[in-house]
């Protein structure tokens, strides 16, 4: 949070992650394409991981326009072999990894008592069990050239709570302890050069939250935020090595207070 408020104060510098190789996962849905985008303007060459290959297909296309070299995987971030088994392609086939950015992200969006067990349990497997499997993927890389950055796409809701998202706050609290403790391991072991940023955006109009009943209510309340503000936001926080960021700043306060 310190560093969050002396970033607003004073304009850090941003880093250069040109010709870098930026990992995005859930790069077919609507954030994960905004950060690819962005990262293709920085010049990144990406990897770009999603179930869903048609989606991921597109967004590869408009990247490869900006003039930057694209992979793409197909791949089901609810099972750690098939982590593994891309990862391993991507070492072969792409080469290191140096920006991890783990969007990928579901809710079940059901009452916790009307919802299937197996959608439960996928909401914890793609929010918060994959960042393992993905850290434990690329990290080695990283660590051998003390050099790399990995971003946690949590929520607002990793940080605070709300009624009838038992399975999706239960997955962002999860991916923020995990940011959290990652972060103190490598400071522990000297490995200053990888950078870790957690992202926590309140509700964005992409329509992964359409039909919860969350959404109504909400409404009327904050707008949803706009998804090109909120990735050029977390571009900011990223490229200034920021280690958390809340959009828009006002969810610092429930945070704070634990509303
Ligand atoms: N939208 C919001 O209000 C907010 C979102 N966030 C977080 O931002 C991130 C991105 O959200 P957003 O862009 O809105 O979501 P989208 O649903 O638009 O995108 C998510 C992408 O991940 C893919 N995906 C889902 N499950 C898997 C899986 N098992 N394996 C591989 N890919 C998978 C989806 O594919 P498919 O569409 O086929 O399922 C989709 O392409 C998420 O982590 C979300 O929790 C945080 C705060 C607010
Ligand atoms: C606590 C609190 C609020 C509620 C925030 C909520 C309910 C956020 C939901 C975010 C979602 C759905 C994120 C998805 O990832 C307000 C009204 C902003 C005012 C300040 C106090």
């Amino acid at each position: 949070i310190l560093s969050a408020v002396i970033n607003t104060v004073i304009r850090p510098r941003l880093k250069c992650i040109e010709g870098e190789l930026c990992l995005i996962t859930g790069a077919g849905g609507v954030l994960g394409r905004l950060f690819a985008l962005e990262f293709a303007k920085e010049g990144a060459h990406l990897v770009l991981w999603d179930c869903n290959t048609a989606a991921n297909e597109q967004t590869a296309a408009l990247a490869r326009e900006l003039g930057v070299q694209v992979h793409v995987y197909t791949v089901d971030l609810s099972q750690r072999h098939s982590i593994y088994h891309t990862a391993d392609r991507v070492r072969q086939e792409a080469g290191q990894v140096s920006i991890l950015v783990n969007n990928a992200g579901v809710v079940a969006g059901r009452r916790l008592l009307e919802c299937p067990d197996e959608l439960l349990e996928r909401t914890l497997l793609v929010n918060c069990h994959a960042l393992f499997w993905m850290t434990k993927a690329f990290l080695p890389q990283m660590k051998s050239s003390n050099h790399g950055h990995i971003i946690t796409v949590a929520s607002a809701l990793g940080l605070f709570s709300t009624a009838c998202v038992e399975d999706y706050c239960a997955s962002k609290f999860g991916a923020v302890g995990f940011h959290e403790s990652l972060t103190h391991e490598l400071h522990a072991e000297n490995l200053n050069g990888i950078k870790t940023t957690l992202v926590c955006p309140y509700i964005v109009d992409t329509g992964m939250f359409e039909g919860c009943e969350i959404r109504q209510e909400l409404r009327s309340l904050i707008p949803p935020l706009e998804p090109l503000y909120t990735v050029q936001q977390s571009m900011q926080a990223i490229l200034s090595e920021q280690q958390m960021i809340c959009i828009p700043r006002l969810m610092y306060i429930p945070f704070l207070t634990r509303a």
